[in-house]
C-alpha cells in the first residue's frame, strides 16, 4: 500500500478493437511512463446511440484477446457496472473513490479534444485528471477557447497517423474481405468463429 500508481485510461467503443488502438496505446503509456493503460470498453458513448452495436461482452473479449500479451495494457468492463450512457465524469468519480491513491490520466483524441468543452462536467474532469492529447488526421491540437482559463496538465502523444477504423473493419467483413492486417490474430478469429459484423 501506499505506493501512487499512475494509470491511462483510454475510453472507446473497440467494436472491434484494432491494432491502432493497441500502437496508441503503448505509445502512451511509454511517453507518459505509465504503469499500466486501461482500455475502458464503453457500454454507451453518450454521443453514439446506435444499436448495431455488438454486445458488451463480445467487445470486451475481443479487447482481452488483442491486449493478453501487451505488457502494461489491460481491458477494463469497470464501465458495465455503471448508470448509461456512459459520461466519462461518472466513471471518474467512481474511481476515485475507489482507487484514491491512483491518478488516472485520460487519452483524448484531438478530434475530441476539439469538443472537450461539451462534455458533460468537463470544468470537473481537468480540475481532477491530467489529459493528454494526440492528433488525429484532420484536427489540429488545439485548446478549446472555453478552456483557457483553466490550468490545464496537459501532454501531448506523438504517434504515426494509422488510417484504420472500426468502421472499415465492420465493412470489410460484411464485403468477405480479409481483416487480417487490421486487427490481431486472435480478434480475426474471434470475429469469424462468432459471425460478428455480417449485417
Ligand atoms: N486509427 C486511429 N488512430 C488513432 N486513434 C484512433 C484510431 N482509431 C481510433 N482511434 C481512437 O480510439 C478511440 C476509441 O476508438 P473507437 O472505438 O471509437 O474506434 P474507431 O475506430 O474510431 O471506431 P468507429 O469507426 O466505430 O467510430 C477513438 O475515440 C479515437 O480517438
Ligand atoms: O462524458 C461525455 O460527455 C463524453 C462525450 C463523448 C465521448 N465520451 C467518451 O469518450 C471516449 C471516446 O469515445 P469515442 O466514441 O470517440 O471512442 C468514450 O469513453 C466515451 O464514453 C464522453
Amino acid at each position: 500500500m501506499g505506493t501512487h500508481r499512475r494509470i491511462g485510461l483510454f475510453g472507446g467503443t473497440f467494436d472491434p478493437v484494432h491494432i491502432a488502438h493497441t500502437a496508441l496505446a503503448k505509445a502512451f503509456r511509454r511517453q507518459l511512463g505509465l504503469d499500466e493503460v486501461w482500455f475502458l470498453v464503453t457500454p454507451q458513448n453518450p454521443w453514439k446511440t446506435d444499436s448495431r452495436l455488438s454486445p458488451d461482452h463480445d467487445r470486451l473479449e475481443m479487447a482481452r484477446l488483442a491486449l493478453e500479451n501487451e505488457e502494461g495494457l489491460t481491458a477494463s468492463d469497470y464501465e458495465f457496472h455503471l448508470e448509461k450512457p456512459s459520461f466519462s465524469y461518472r466513471t471518474l468519480r467512481s474511481l476515485r473513490t475507489e482507487f484514491p491513491a491512483t491518478e488516472f490520466t485520460l487519452l483524448i483524441g484531438g478530434d475530441n479534444w476539439a469538443a472537450f468543452d461539451n462534455w458533460a462536467e468537463h470544468r470537473e474532469i481537468l480540475t481532477h485528471h491530467p489529459v493528454a492529447v494526440y492528433p488525429r488526421t484532420g484536427s489540429a491540437l488545439t485548446t478549446p477557447e472555453a478552456l483557457q482559463d483553466m490550468e490545464l496538465r496537459l501532454s501531448i502523444v506523438t504517434q504515426p497517423l494509422l488510417d484504420i477504423s472500426s468502421t472499415e473493419i465492420r465493412r470489410r467483413v460484411m464485403e468477405g474481405k480479409r481483416i487480417t492486417d487490421l486487427v490481431c490474430p486472435k480478434v480475426a478469429e474471434y470475429i469469424k468463429k462468432n459471425g460478428l459484423y455480417l449485417r
